[in-house]
Formats: structure tokens, C-alpha cells, sequence
């Protein structure tokens, strides 16, 4: 059994400061000019507060992929079939996509969650939480009810709780879901106030001519439903999807065990939104990896004051661009506990120490 959301919110605590402030007055220490290390320094503090350790490891990463469909691929959002979203969980089964080779290059444990795929799958190598087989159609229906969320959340919190038991000591959160990115700019859109056409784009890959198509569908959802926008379980049941409450989940969990998350592009970041409408205290786990190249992204980032990682004109999703800062976080680290001292390495210190 899953830790219940309710449990889960009351055990998560705010960065520990007074750790950050330790390791802040390490850093001072090392042989380098103060600060010349950037974001990496800055990096390696926000891991201390989080892990409430002054000399935080986050070796090993655990990976988690939620899968899930969406009922509004049916309004023709997406470049790419329904039926690719279950062909892709088979693709990470078997190892090939690009979440497995990068997960392979950081050693990382990888789970693949059913949430929601709109095809009965079978076999070992997917983890089998289906909650339904796709959303509602937002257009017509609701996306789920709120018994549905919450058990997706559970999901969520479940996945996270089981990588911190195996040892994993930060998370990796993607997902994997034909016309999430329609579901995510209406989420994005509720929770903002800003006009749809400032939070869509092109997907997995869009005629540039079809936007306008997107925008209309979401607008009429977004009518249809008349989601609470101050309420994020609301909007969630209502415009959201499976793997998007399972994501806000894996957060929740991640922050609850202190796990440092690295929250990946625009689908990730969206759950990462309604997450800390839900628990602002969660928001201090999180790492934000890239930044994608889907453009509600900046809208979704600025909303959170996050800067991410990378840049690198990602738009794939499945945790990849998380992944891809993984290395970095473990850079901070290494910097914090093995770099010489002035002291120990009998340097001489500058005017600006
Ligand atoms: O992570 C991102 O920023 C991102 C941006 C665009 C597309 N995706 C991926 O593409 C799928 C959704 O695109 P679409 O066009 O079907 O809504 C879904 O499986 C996502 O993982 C992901
Ligand atoms: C092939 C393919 C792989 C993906 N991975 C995440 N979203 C995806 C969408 C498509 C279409």
C-alpha cells in the first residue's frame, strides 16, 4: 500500500537552512576565487538544504516514467496516434528509448508506471498501476474524477517511495503520453490566467497551421469544464491527466523522503505547478533540469522562479533532460567534499576572501 496523499503532505518540511549555511562556509574554503563556480556553488547548497546534509550525496538516481493516455488525442492535437503512447512503454521495456540510454549512462535505477495507457498491457518490465484507460476527453468529459487523481497521486507517491528505499538518494521524474502536451497547456492556462495562446505549441511535432486547431479545443475545454482555477485538484480532475497526477505524486514523496527531484521539460514542469499549489513546501525539493523548447515551458518556469540547468532545445520528454543535468548535480556534490582547502593545501588567500 501506497502512503495516502494526506499522510504525505504533513511530513514534508522546507529546506534545512541552517545546513545550507555550513556549506555555504565550506565552499568558502576551497581553493578556487569565491564564487568563481557559479551555479554550481549554488547547486551544492540547495542539494544540502534539501538532503539536510552538509556533505550531500545523490548517487544513486533513480528514474521514474509515468505513462498514460489522453481522450482529447481525439481531437487531432497530436502528430502521433494514441496507440504510440503503449508502443513506447514496450520501447522502454525492451531498452531502446532515450531515457534507457541515458539512464544506463548515470547508473540509474529505471521504472516504468502504467498510470493510465488507454491498451491493456501485460509482462514484467512495467510496473501495473492503470487507474483507466485514458482520460475522458476534457471536451466532453471531465479527465477524471477525484477518487481518480488521488489514486494516481498515491501512485506517485508510491514510485517515490519505493526508490527511496532501494537507496536512491535523488529522482529523476518523466513521462511518456500522446497529447499530454494539449491537457498540460490547459492545466497551465487555468492555473495562470494567461491566454491559451501563450502556453501551447507544437508538441511531437505539429503543422505550425494546426495550432490554431490546438488552441480552439483547449479553449473549448477549458469552457466546457469550468475547472475552480484556485483549486489545483480541481483543474487537475478536470483538464489534467493520469501521468501528470502520478508525476505531482512522485514529488510529493520525493520531498517527503528529502529526495532532491529533477523536474524535466513542460509536461513535468506543469505537474510540478500543481504540486506546489498543492504543497508550496514541496517546491524546495525540486531542481529544474532544462529548458524546452515547448514554449508554455518559460510560462510554467517563471511561474515557479525556476532557472533551469541546461538548454538544449529538448523537447522529448521521458525525464531526458533531467537525466542530462544528473551529471552536474553529482559535480556539486564532488566539488563539496573532495576539493583541497586553502588550508590543507597551503595556498595563499586573496584580497576577496
Ligand atoms: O518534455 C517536454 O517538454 C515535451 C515537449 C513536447 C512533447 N513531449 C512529449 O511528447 C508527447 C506529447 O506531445 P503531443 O504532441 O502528443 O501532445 C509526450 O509523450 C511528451 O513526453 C515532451
Ligand atoms: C516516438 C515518440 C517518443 C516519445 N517519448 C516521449 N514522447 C514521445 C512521443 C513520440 C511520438
Amino acid at each position: 500500500m501506497s502512503p495516502t496523499l494526506e499522510h504525505t503532505l504533513t511530513r514534508i518540511r522546507g529546506r534545512d537552512r541552517q545546513v545550507g549555511d555550513r556549506a555555504r562556509a565550506h565552499i568558502d574554503t576551497l581553493t578556487k576565487p569565491p564564487g568563481s563556480l557559479g551555479r554550481l556553488e549554488t547547486l551544492a547548497i540547495e542539494l544540502a538544504e534539501i538532503r539536510s546534509e552538509a556533505f550531500p550525496d545523490v548517487t544513486p538516481p533513480g528514474v521514474l516514467v509515468f505513462a498514460a493516455d489522453h481522450g482529447v488525442a481525439a481531437e487531432g492535437v497530436s502528430a502521433f496516434p494514441q496507440e504510440v503512447t503503449a508502443q513506447m512503454v514496450a520501447n522502454f521495456v525492451s531498452r531502446g528509448a532515450a531515457i534507457n540510454v541515458f539512464a544506463r549512462q548515470i547508473d540509474a535505477r529505471l521504472e516504468v508506471i502504467d498510470v493510465g495507457v488507454a491498451a491493456e498491457l501485460s509482462g514484467d518490465g512495467v510496473v501495473h498501476a492503470k487507474v483507466r484507460l485514458g482520460t475522458g476527453n476534457i471536451v466532453e468529459s471531465d479527465a477524471m474524477t477525484r477518487d481518480e487523481a488521488v489514486q494516481a497521486i498515491e501512485t506517485g507517491i508510491g514510485a517515490a517511495e519505493r526508490m527511496a528505499e532501494a537507496g536512491c538518494r535523488c529522482l529523476i521524474v518523466g513521462e511518456m503520453g500522446i497529447a499530454n502536451t494539449t491537457a498540460s497547456s490547459a492545466v497551465l492556462a487555468a492555473l495562470t490566467g494567461r491566454e491559451v495562446s501563450a502556453v501551447i505549441g507544437r508538441g511531437t511535432g505539429i503543422a505550425e497551421s494546426r495550432l490554431a486547431h490546438k488552441q480552439a479545443v483547449i479553449e473549448r475545454a477549458m469552457e466546457a469544464r469550468q475547472a475552480n482555477t484556485d483549486d489545483a485538484m480541481d483543474v487537475l480532475c478536470k483538464l489534467g491527466g493520469l501521468e501528470i497526477a502520478a508525476m505531482t505524486g512522485a514529488y510529493l514523496g520525493a520531498a517527503a523522503h528529502r529526495l532532491p527531484v529533477i523536474v524535466d521539460g513542460f509536461i513535468a514542469t506543469v505537474a510540478a505547478l500543481v504540486t506546489c499549489r498543492l504543497c508550496p513546501a514541496a517546491r524546495d525539493a525540486m531542481i529544474f533540469g532544462h529548458r524546452s523548447q515547448e514554449p508554455g515551458h518559460g510560462v510554467a518556469l517563471d511561474t515557479l522562479r525556476a532557472r533551469p540547468l541546461l538548454d538544449l532545445d529538448l523537447r522529448l520528454g521521458e525525464g531526458t533532460g533531467a537525466a542530462l543535468a544528473y551529471p552536474l548535480l553529482v559535480s556539486a556534490t564532488r566539488m563539496l567534499a573532495d576539493m583541497a582547502t586553502f588550508a590543507s593545501a597551503g595556498i595563499a588567500g586573496g584580497e576577496a576572501r
